[in-house]
C-alpha cells in the first residue's frame, strides 16, 4: 500500500479540491426551502455528473414526491447513487452522505457571503462547507487520488449521496428497502462521514440521537388584529401557544411531558467509565459557543445530556411577528417548531402520543377558545454501533496512520435519520467516520471546515479504504 505517494498526491491537489468545494457551496441547496428546490436538483446533478466523469456507474434515483403542509406536492431531488469497482474478491463499503444545506443568509450575521466560500487563517467558511459537503468530496478525491496514480482501489466502493437530509431524509427510507436486494446486497459495511471531533483529536462516531420534530399550531381570530384595539377582549393565539411551549421542559432541563424520561435506558457503569476517560475541555466548550453557564458543571453529566439523554429545543414561531422594529399586532395564527432528541429506548411513535396527548391536555386547562393542532413531521430513530466491531478497529489503524494517535470514541448529539435504517434494513454494520472540526459551526453562522481537516480527512479515507480491505472475511 503506497501510502505516502497517495499522501502527497492529495497535498499537491488540495487547491483544486478547494476550489471544488467553493462550486459546491455555491449552489444554494437547501432543502428545507421549496423556493430552492431547483438549486437541491442541480446539486444532485452537478454530484452526478462529477461522478459519472470518473467513470463510475452512475444513477439518479427518483424517490417521488413531498408532500407540503397546504396539500401541495413538491419532486423530492433524485438520490445519487454510483458504483466503482465490482470485483467479488474484495469488500464493497458503501459511503453515505448529503449535500442539502441548512438555511443561511448574510443577514442572519455570517461575516462572509455564506455560498461563497471564503478562506480566512486556513478555514473554509460557507454553508454546508463542514456539513457534509466537504466530507462527501473527500470520499470522492480519495476515490480519484487511487484512480490517478493508476492504483487499483481496495475495496468496490459505492456512493449513496442525498438531498433531504437536513429535513429527515424524506423518501430514502422506500428507496433502501426497493434496493435492499439490489443495489445493497453486495455491500459489507456503510461508513458515514457527517459529524464531528469532539476535541481536536480524531474520533470514531459509535452513536447518534435521532429526532422527533413537531410543529403545534394555535389558531384564533380569522385574521391579526390591532393589540391596542383588541388586546384585553381577545384570547391570543401566541400568549396559548408560549404557555403551552413552557410546559415542556423545566429551566433545569427535566423534560415534563409524561412517559419520555421513563422510557430511557439507564446510563451503565461501562458508559460512565468512557465518559470519564474522554478528554473534554467544559471552558473550551463554553468558550467555542460563548456561554459562561452551562446546564451541567461535570464532564460526565454534560457529555451524557449531550449525546445519551433526550433534550427539548424550540426552534421557532411561524407566524409570529420577528422584524426589526415595534409592530403592535396579535397574530391569529402561530406555529411553533419543536423538537426532541432521541436515545435508546424511546420509540418516536410513543413520543408522537406522549407529546400529542400532553399538550392537548394542558391546553385544555386553559380553557382557551382557539384551536390547537400537533404534527409530528419528523421521526427518526437513533442508532448505535458496536464499537468492538472490526471496521472500528480499522478505523483506529488509519487514524494513528494519517494522525499519528489514537482517536476519541464518541457519540453524536445530532441525529442522521437514515442509520437506523441503514442498520435496520440492509443488516449491514456501519461505522461513522467523523472529519469535521469540534468548533465547524453547523447549522449556525460562520460555517466553516478547515483546510486542514479536509485535506488530512481526504488522506484518512484514503488510508481506511486499504484498511477496510484487510478484514477478514469470517468478520463480515
Ligand atoms: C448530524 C447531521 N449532520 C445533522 O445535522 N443532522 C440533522 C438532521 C435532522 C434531524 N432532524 C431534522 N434534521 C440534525 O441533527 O439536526
Ligand atoms: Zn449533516
Ligand atoms: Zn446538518
Amino acid at each position: 500500500f503506497h501510502y505516502m505517494d497517495l499522501a502527497q498526491y492529495v497535498d499537491s491537489h488540495q487547491d483544486e479540491y478547494v476550489e471544488m468545494l467553493r462550486d459546491w457551496v455555491a449552489i444554494e441547496s437547501d432543502s428545507s426551502n421549496v423556493q430552492k428546490r431547483p438549486e437541491l436538483h442541480r446539486m444532485m446533478e452537478t454530484v452526478a455528473q462529477k461522478l459519472r466523469l470518473m467513470g463510475g456507474t452512475v444513477q439518479l434515483v427518483d424517490i417521488g414526491e413531498q408532500e407540503l403542509p397546504d396539500g401541495q406536492t413538491l419532486e423530492l431531488p433524485k438520490v445519487v447513487t454510483a458504483q466503482f469497482g465490482n470485483v467479488s474478491s474484495k469488500h464493497t463499503v458503501c459511503i453515505y452522505g448529503h449535500v442539502d444545506v441548512q438555511p443561511a443568509k448574510l443577514e442572519d450575521g455570517w461575516a462572509t457571503d455564506p455560498y461563497n466560500l471564503t478562506e480566512i487563517n486556513g478555514n473554509l467558511y460557507g454553508r454546508g462547507a463542514s456539513d457534509n459537503k466537504a466530507p462527501v468530496l473527500a470520499w470522492i478525491h480519495a476515490v480519484e487520488a487511487y484512480q490517478a496514480l493508476s492504483m487499483d482501489l481496495p475495496v468496490n466502493v459505492k456512493f449513496v449521496i442525498e438531498g433531504m437530509e437536513e429535513t429527515g431524509s424524506n423518501g430514502l427510507d422506500a428507496m433502501i428497502m426497493a434496493q435492499r436486494d439490489t443495489f445493497f446486497s453486495e455491500v459489507d459495511y456503510i461508513i458515514i462521514s457527517d459529524c464531528g471531533w469532539l476535541s481536536r483529536r480524531p474520533a470514531l462516531t459509535y452513536g447518534t440521537r435521532g429526532n422527533c420534530y413537531f410543529f403545534a399550531e394555535v389558531e384564533g381570530p380569522e385574521q391579526d388584529l390591532h393589540s391596542g384595539v383588541y388586546g384585553g377582549t381577545v384570547i391570543e393565539p401566541m400568549t396559548d401557544l408560549i404557555g403551552i411551549l413552557d410546559t415542556l421542559i423545566s429551566p433545569s432541563g427535566k423534560i415534563l411531558i409524561p412517559g419520555i424520561r421513563e422510557a430511557v435506558a439507564p446510563l451503565s457503569d461501562e458508559e460512565w467509565k468512557m465518559y470519564q476517560d474522554i478528554q473534554f475541555d467544559m471552558d473550551n466548550y463554553k468558550n467555542k459557543i460563548g456561554v459562561n453557564q452551562l446546564m451541567y458543571s461535570n464532564k460526565v453529566d454534560l457529555l451524557a445530556h449531550m449525546w445519551r439523554y433526550p433534550t427539548v429545543s424550540i426552534h421557532g414561531i411561524e407566524g409570529a411577528f420577528s422584524d426589526p422594529g415595534s409592530k403592535t399586532v396579535i397574530p391569529a395564527k402561530v406555529t411553533a417548531k419543536f423538537s426532541i432528541r432521541q436515545v435508546p429506548d424511546m420509540d418516536p411513535a410513543m413520543v408522537k402520543k406522549q407529546v400529542t396527548d400532553y399538550l392537548h391536555s394542558v391546553f385544555a386547562k386553559r380553557r382557551s377558545p382557539n384551536k390547537l393542532k400537533v404534527t409530528m413531521v419528523i421521526g427518526a430513530k437513533p442508532w448505535l454501533a458496536d464499537t468492538h466491531h472490526p471496521l472500528y478497529e480499522a478505523g483506529k489503524a488509519a487514524i494513528k496512520r494519517v494522525f499519528n494517535t489514537d482517536p476519541d470514541l464518541i457519540r453524536e448529539g445530532g441525529t442522521i435519520p437514515i442509520a437506523r435504517t441503514f442498520q435496520d434494513v440492509t443488516g449491514k454494520s456501519i461505522i461513522m467516520m467523523p472529519i469535521g472540526g469540534f468548533d465547524d459551526g453547523l447549522h449556525s453562522q460562520n460555517e466553516k471546515m478547515s483546510r486542514y481537516n479536509y485535506i488530512e480527512g481526504t488522506k484518512l479515507f484514503i488510508a481506511y479504504l486499504n484498511e477496510v480491505s484487510q478484514i477478514k472475511r469470517t468478520s463480515v
